[in-house]
């Protein structure tokens, strides 16, 4: 077993402003707290939340790290132990990490584990961050990859069962992340299903900020842009619900602030849908920061509160709301309270959009039945 532990010590005092953080600056209220902090393997005696992040030495969590250390993630008063997991080939550079998290002396990060040994890793985690997943090299099929990443997933699906805190909230970026998330439930038989997320808050997020340049409002004045389905090209972008807030006093629709259905159709859906790869052609490797920043996003709204009368986007299990097949990892609006999220209800689905659903949920469907089909298959 190879790991490096890294201890530093936990002074309280100065953390610095955080970006992303603009709503609740408070740590988890006590309910969410008790929801996650109920182990009893979990033998740290002290607060400090235990939080996985795998794929630690790649791209995303070079951001990520830092900003969970930094109190972005989980408030400016909880105290955190990271988990680093990587492979035995990324020893050396999860290292330099480590170094690195030393020296940004985070008051905030109680402890590093960093390690390639997977029950180390997963052993009393509160919050798992399944960063790390295998990439689409050249001439890859689809097919191949989703097979690769369920080995990946299945190990830790296990290790999640065996390891993890009985109340663990587990959120999946790995691609494909739907299923990738699907997979690692299937192996986790002793806990709830509704623990399991998968991102699409990257999604939410590019498509807020694509409306706020339309209309020339800040990102922050538009609510409830919905994701729904997969995070693939089949997802679906829909404002339909989505409104615009530039004081309190004015609240506008974002199809008539837009005023331009043509627009919000042929350009807003595919640009959205298309964003990753446009980020991958311009960067020659896939988002990063952006990714890392919806992470945090996705995490703080699970786990401290969405605000009143707003929603978000998670990739959830689905309960047969919408006629979505149940069992499917689906993105859905939900909010969130005292560390649980429910999927908001009885909202009118045009035709349009009807349609678009059909074709993310057929694709997701497709998508299970080939990782059920690896699964059934001997490790
Ligand atoms: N859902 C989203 O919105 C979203 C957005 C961006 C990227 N992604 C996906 O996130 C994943 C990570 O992206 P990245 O840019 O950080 O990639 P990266 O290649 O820079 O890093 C991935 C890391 O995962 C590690 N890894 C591979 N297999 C592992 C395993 N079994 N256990 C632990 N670590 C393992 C690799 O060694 C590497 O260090 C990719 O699958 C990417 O497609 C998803
Ligand atoms: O890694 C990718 O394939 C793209 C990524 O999922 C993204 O949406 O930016």
């Amino acid at each position: 077993m190879e790991q490096a532990i890294l201890r530093i010590n936990n002074i309280s005092g100065h953390i610095s402003k955080c970006p992303v953080m603009h709503k609740k600056a408070s740590a988890l209220n006590s309910k969410a707290w008790t929801l996650i902090n109920t182990n009893p393997m979990n033998t740290n005696k002290s607060s400090a939340l235990r939080v996985l992040v795998t794929g630690a030495a790649g791209q995303i969590a070079y951001s990520l790290v830092f900003m969970i250390a930094s109190g972005q993630m989980f408030g400016p008063h909880q105290p955190v132990v990271l988990h680093l997991l990587d492979i035995p080939k990324m020893q050396e550079a999860l290292n330099g990490v480590v170094m690195e998290l030393q020296d940004a002396a985070h008051p905030l990060l109680q402890s590093v584990i960093a390690t390639t040994d997977v029950r180390t890793a997963f052993t009393g985690i509160q919050v798992a961050l399944l960063v790390g997943a295998f990439p689409r090299g050249p001439g890859m099929q689809r097919k191949d990859l989703l097979k690769v990443n369920v080995n990946i997933f299945r190990e830790q699906g296990e290790a999640l069962n065996k390891y993890a805190s009985r109340n663990v909230k587990v959120l999946v970026v790995g691609n494909p992340a739907n299923t990738n998330a699907l997979t690692a439930l299937t192996q986790a038989a002793d806990l709830p299903p509704q623990n399991f997320s998968a991102l699409t808050r990257l999604d939410q997020n590019r498509a807020q900020a694509m409306i706020g340049e339309k209309v020339g409002v800040n990102v922050n004045d538009v609510h409830n842009v919905i994701i729904w389905g997969n995070h693939s090209l089949t997802q679906v972008p829909d404002v339909t619900q989505a409104f615009l807030t530039q004081s309190y006093s004015q609240v506008t629709p974002v199809v008539t602030a837009v005023n331009d259905d043509k627009w919000l159709k042929e350009s807003f859906i595919p640009q959205v849908q298309n964003r990753g790869a446009a980020v991958i052609a311009a960067r020659k490797l896939s988002s990063a920061a952006s990714a890392a920043t919806a992470i945090v996003c996705h995490m703080r709204d699970w786990l401290l509160g969405t605000k009143d009368g707003e929603y978000v986007s998670m990739a959830v299990y689905s309960d047969g709301s919408y006629n979505v097949p149940k069992g499917l990892i689906y993105s859905f609006p939900v909010t969130c309270h005292n560390g649980e999220w429910s999927i908001v209800q009885g909202l009118k689905i045009s035709d349009f959009i009807q349609d678009k659903l059909n074709q993310t949920t057929k694709e997701l469907q497709e998508e299970k039945d080939l990782a059920l089909s690896f699964l059934s298959e001997k490790k």
